[in-house]
Protein backbone atom coordinates (compact mmCIF):
# COMPACT_ATOMS: atom_id res chain seq x y z
CA UNK A 1 0.00 0.00 0.00
CA UNK A 2 0.95 3.38 -0.67
CA UNK A 3 1.07 6.31 1.88
CA UNK A 4 2.15 9.41 2.36
CA UNK A 5 4.11 9.58 5.09
CA UNK A 6 3.95 12.88 7.26
CA UNK A 7 6.09 15.13 9.30
CA UNK A 8 5.26 16.19 12.97
CA UNK A 9 7.56 18.63 14.54
CA UNK A 10 8.26 18.30 18.05
CA UNK A 11 8.19 21.61 20.06
CA UNK A 12 9.99 20.80 23.06
CA UNK A 13 10.53 23.62 24.94
CA UNK A 14 10.01 25.34 28.52
CA UNK A 15 8.90 28.77 26.91
CA UNK A 16 5.74 29.57 25.53
CA UNK A 17 7.32 32.20 23.36
CA UNK A 18 9.79 29.84 21.50
CA UNK A 19 7.03 27.41 21.10
CA UNK A 20 4.98 29.73 19.73
CA UNK A 21 7.24 31.35 17.21
CA UNK A 22 8.48 27.73 16.16
CA UNK A 23 4.85 27.32 15.50
CA UNK A 24 4.37 30.29 13.50
CA UNK A 25 7.33 30.40 11.47
CA UNK A 26 6.61 25.92 10.63
CA UNK A 27 3.02 26.66 10.27
CA UNK A 28 3.58 26.15 5.86
CA UNK A 29 6.24 23.50 6.38
CA UNK A 30 5.25 21.02 8.91
CA UNK A 31 2.35 18.59 8.76
CA UNK A 32 1.36 19.03 12.75
CA UNK A 33 3.24 20.09 16.03
CA UNK A 34 3.81 17.67 18.91
CA UNK A 35 3.75 19.42 22.87
CA UNK A 36 4.70 17.01 25.50
CA UNK A 37 5.63 17.06 29.17
CA UNK A 38 8.09 19.76 29.22
CA UNK A 39 6.06 22.44 27.24
CA UNK A 40 2.48 21.28 28.91
CA UNK A 41 4.00 20.96 32.41
CA UNK A 42 6.07 23.96 32.42
CA UNK A 43 2.93 26.36 30.28
CA UNK A 44 -0.16 24.46 30.84
CA UNK A 45 -3.09 23.43 29.04
CA UNK A 46 -4.34 27.04 27.96
CA UNK A 47 -0.85 27.48 26.58
CA UNK A 48 -1.42 24.43 24.62
CA UNK A 49 -4.64 25.25 22.81
CA UNK A 50 -3.43 28.48 21.87
CA UNK A 51 0.18 27.31 20.50
CA UNK A 52 -1.74 24.49 18.92
CA UNK A 53 -4.09 26.77 16.61
CA UNK A 54 -4.17 26.35 13.41
CA UNK A 55 -1.96 23.32 13.34
CA UNK A 56 -3.08 19.57 14.14
CA UNK A 57 -1.89 18.41 17.30
CA UNK A 58 0.13 15.74 18.61
CA UNK A 59 -1.04 16.29 22.33
CA UNK A 60 2.10 13.73 23.61
CA UNK A 61 1.97 12.95 27.29
CA UNK A 62 2.40 9.02 27.36
CA UNK A 63 -0.57 8.50 30.28
CA UNK A 64 0.58 5.42 32.56
CA UNK A 65 -1.53 4.49 35.42
CA UNK A 66 -4.71 2.33 36.87
CA UNK A 67 -6.90 2.32 33.76
CA UNK A 68 -9.44 4.70 35.80
CA UNK A 69 -7.08 7.75 36.08
CA UNK A 70 -5.98 7.53 32.65
CA UNK A 71 -9.24 6.72 30.96
CA UNK A 72 -10.31 10.09 33.49
CA UNK A 73 -7.03 11.91 32.49
CA UNK A 74 -7.95 11.43 28.64
CA UNK A 75 -11.71 12.48 28.78
CA UNK A 76 -10.55 15.77 30.74
CA UNK A 77 -8.00 16.10 27.67
CA UNK A 78 -10.37 16.23 25.40
CA UNK A 79 -11.60 20.00 24.87
CA UNK A 80 -7.74 20.27 23.53
CA UNK A 81 -8.95 18.34 20.25
CA UNK A 82 -6.06 16.82 19.91
CA UNK A 83 -5.46 14.78 16.12
CA UNK A 84 -3.28 12.48 17.83
CA UNK A 85 -2.91 11.01 21.80
CA UNK A 86 -0.54 9.07 23.83
CA UNK A 87 -0.82 6.07 26.59
CA UNK A 88 2.09 3.80 27.17
CA UNK A 89 1.08 0.47 25.85
CA UNK A 90 2.91 -1.68 29.14
CA UNK A 91 -0.24 0.02 30.80
CA UNK A 92 -2.15 -3.25 29.83
CA UNK A 93 -5.58 -4.38 28.29
CA UNK A 94 -7.96 -2.70 30.70
CA UNK A 95 -5.70 0.79 30.83
CA UNK A 96 -5.86 0.72 26.74
CA UNK A 97 -9.90 -0.24 26.89
CA UNK A 98 -11.02 2.03 28.92
CA UNK A 99 -9.10 4.53 27.09
CA UNK A 100 -10.31 4.06 23.86
CA UNK A 101 -14.15 4.32 25.60
CA UNK A 102 -13.34 7.39 27.10
CA UNK A 103 -12.41 9.09 23.52
CA UNK A 104 -15.13 7.84 22.41
CA UNK A 105 -17.36 8.76 24.74
CA UNK A 106 -16.00 12.37 24.77
CA UNK A 107 -15.95 12.37 21.01
CA UNK A 108 -19.80 11.45 19.86
CA UNK A 109 -18.84 12.16 16.35
CA UNK A 110 -16.03 9.76 16.00
CA UNK A 111 -14.53 11.61 12.97
CA UNK A 112 -13.19 13.68 15.55
CA UNK A 113 -11.86 11.49 17.94
CA UNK A 114 -8.50 11.52 18.63
CA UNK A 115 -6.82 8.56 17.26
CA UNK A 116 -5.30 7.12 20.43
CA UNK A 117 -1.56 5.55 20.48
CA UNK A 118 0.26 3.56 22.54
CA UNK A 119 4.04 3.71 23.32
CA UNK A 120 5.15 0.28 22.78
CA UNK A 121 9.19 0.53 23.78
CA UNK A 122 10.74 3.96 23.58
CA UNK A 123 13.40 4.70 20.99
CA UNK A 124 15.67 5.72 23.81
CA UNK A 125 15.59 2.33 24.74
CA UNK A 126 17.75 -0.66 23.27
CA UNK A 127 18.34 -4.40 24.41
CA UNK A 128 20.83 -3.43 27.10
CA UNK A 129 18.19 -0.60 28.34
CA UNK A 130 15.36 -3.25 28.60
CA UNK A 131 17.08 -5.67 30.52
CA UNK A 132 17.74 -3.71 33.02
CA UNK A 133 13.74 -3.08 33.52
CA UNK A 134 13.76 -6.75 33.92
CA UNK A 135 12.88 -6.81 29.73
CA UNK A 136 14.80 -10.10 28.74
CA UNK A 137 13.49 -9.23 25.44
CA UNK A 138 15.10 -7.98 21.72
CA UNK A 139 13.25 -4.19 21.60
CA UNK A 140 11.46 -5.95 17.96
CA UNK A 141 9.95 -9.13 20.27
CA UNK A 142 8.92 -6.33 22.86
CA UNK A 143 7.45 -3.92 20.43
CA UNK A 144 5.44 -7.06 18.58
CA UNK A 145 4.11 -8.00 21.83
CA UNK A 146 3.26 -4.64 22.93
CA UNK A 147 2.19 -3.56 19.52
CA UNK A 148 0.13 -6.37 19.37
CA UNK A 149 -1.82 -6.36 22.95
CA UNK A 150 -2.58 -2.21 22.25
CA UNK A 151 -4.00 -2.90 19.08
CA UNK A 152 -6.21 -6.14 19.96
CA UNK A 153 -6.86 -3.78 23.40
CA UNK A 154 -8.46 -0.67 20.57
CA UNK A 155 -5.72 1.54 20.37
CA UNK A 156 -5.76 3.08 16.27
CA UNK A 157 -2.24 3.32 15.83
CA UNK A 158 1.36 2.74 17.56
CA UNK A 159 4.75 4.33 18.61
CA UNK A 160 7.99 2.48 17.47
CA UNK A 161 10.98 3.39 15.92
CA UNK A 162 11.41 2.60 12.37
CA UNK A 163 13.43 -0.59 13.02
CA UNK A 164 9.96 -2.30 14.05
CA UNK A 165 7.66 -1.10 11.24
CA UNK A 166 8.10 -3.87 8.53
CA UNK A 167 7.34 -6.64 11.67
CA UNK A 168 4.57 -4.54 12.61
CA UNK A 169 2.95 -4.45 9.28
CA UNK A 170 3.74 -8.26 9.03
CA UNK A 171 1.68 -8.98 11.92
CA UNK A 172 -0.71 -6.44 12.46
CA UNK A 173 -1.49 -5.56 8.33
CA UNK A 174 -2.06 -2.04 7.17
CA UNK A 175 -4.82 -0.33 9.24
CA UNK A 176 -2.75 0.73 12.87
CA UNK A 177 -1.29 4.21 12.41
CA UNK A 178 2.47 3.97 12.96
CA UNK A 179 4.00 7.13 14.55
CA UNK A 180 7.76 7.12 14.41
CA UNK A 181 10.23 9.06 16.82
CA UNK A 182 13.96 8.53 16.71
CA UNK A 183 14.32 10.23 13.34
CA UNK A 184 17.81 11.30 12.57
CA UNK A 185 18.59 12.98 8.79
CA UNK A 186 21.93 11.70 7.73
CA UNK A 187 24.76 13.27 10.04
CA UNK A 188 22.36 14.72 12.99
CA UNK A 189 23.65 13.90 16.41
CA UNK A 190 21.63 10.56 17.91
CA UNK A 191 21.03 12.96 21.20
CA UNK A 192 19.59 10.38 23.74
CA UNK A 193 17.95 8.54 20.90
CA UNK A 194 19.19 4.97 20.81
CA UNK A 195 16.91 3.17 17.69
CA UNK A 196 16.67 5.91 14.39
CA UNK A 197 16.91 6.01 11.39
CA UNK A 198 16.82 9.35 8.42
CA UNK A 199 13.10 10.20 7.63
CA UNK A 200 14.07 8.44 4.10
CA UNK A 201 14.46 5.46 5.63
CA UNK A 202 11.43 5.63 7.47
CA UNK A 203 9.12 6.31 5.16
CA UNK A 204 10.49 4.02 2.96
CA UNK A 205 9.59 1.11 5.46
CA UNK A 206 6.08 2.69 5.85
CA UNK A 207 5.58 5.45 8.33
CA UNK A 208 2.32 7.23 8.42
CA UNK A 209 4.09 9.62 10.47
CA UNK A 210 7.50 10.45 11.56
CA UNK A 211 8.20 12.46 14.56
CA UNK A 212 11.23 15.06 14.29
CA UNK A 213 12.48 17.68 17.62
CA UNK A 214 15.94 18.10 18.10
CA UNK A 215 17.08 18.59 14.29
CA UNK A 216 14.80 20.85 13.75
CA UNK A 217 14.61 22.84 16.43
CA UNK A 218 18.44 23.41 17.40
CA UNK A 219 19.07 23.69 13.61
CA UNK A 220 20.42 27.49 12.53
CA UNK A 221 17.32 27.51 10.64
CA UNK A 222 14.64 25.31 11.68
CA UNK A 223 12.24 26.25 8.40
CA UNK A 224 15.50 25.14 6.06
CA UNK A 225 15.62 22.58 8.50
CA UNK A 226 11.90 21.35 8.23
CA UNK A 227 11.26 22.68 4.73
CA UNK A 228 14.84 19.53 3.68
CA UNK A 229 13.10 16.84 5.66
CA UNK A 230 9.82 17.64 3.86
CA UNK A 231 11.13 17.66 0.58
CA UNK A 232 12.86 14.07 1.35
CA UNK A 233 9.49 12.90 2.03
CA UNK A 234 8.39 13.83 -1.14
CA UNK A 235 10.40 12.16 -2.94
CA UNK A 236 10.29 8.75 -1.50
O1 LIG B 1 9.51 6.37 21.87
C1 LIG B 1 9.42 7.61 21.81
C2 LIG B 1 8.24 8.29 22.07
C3 LIG B 1 8.19 9.64 21.93
N1 LIG B 1 9.29 10.35 21.58
C4 LIG B 1 9.16 11.81 21.44
O2 LIG B 1 9.53 12.22 20.12
C5 LIG B 1 10.30 13.40 20.16
C6 LIG B 1 11.65 13.14 19.53
O3 LIG B 1 12.46 14.28 19.68
P1 LIG B 1 13.94 14.36 19.08
O4 LIG B 1 14.44 15.67 19.55
O5 LIG B 1 13.79 14.27 17.58
O6 LIG B 1 14.72 13.21 19.64
C7 LIG B 1 10.41 13.83 21.63
O7 LIG B 1 9.45 14.83 21.84
C8 LIG B 1 10.06 12.57 22.41
O8 LIG B 1 9.34 12.85 23.59
C9 LIG B 1 10.45 9.70 21.33
O9 LIG B 1 11.50 10.30 21.02
N2 LIG B 1 10.48 8.34 21.44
Amino acid sequence: MSRRTRLIVALDTASRTQAQHWADSLKNDVDAIKLGLEFTYACGLDAVKTVSKGHRLFLDLKLHDIPHTVASGLAALAPLKPTLTTIHASGGTEMISRSREALEAAFPEQTQRPKLLAVTVLTSMNAEGLLETGVNATPQEQVLRLGKLAVQAGADGLICSAHEIAPLRDALGDDPILVVPGIRPAGSAADDQKRIMTPVQAAKAGADWIVVGRPITKATNPVQAARAIMEDLASV
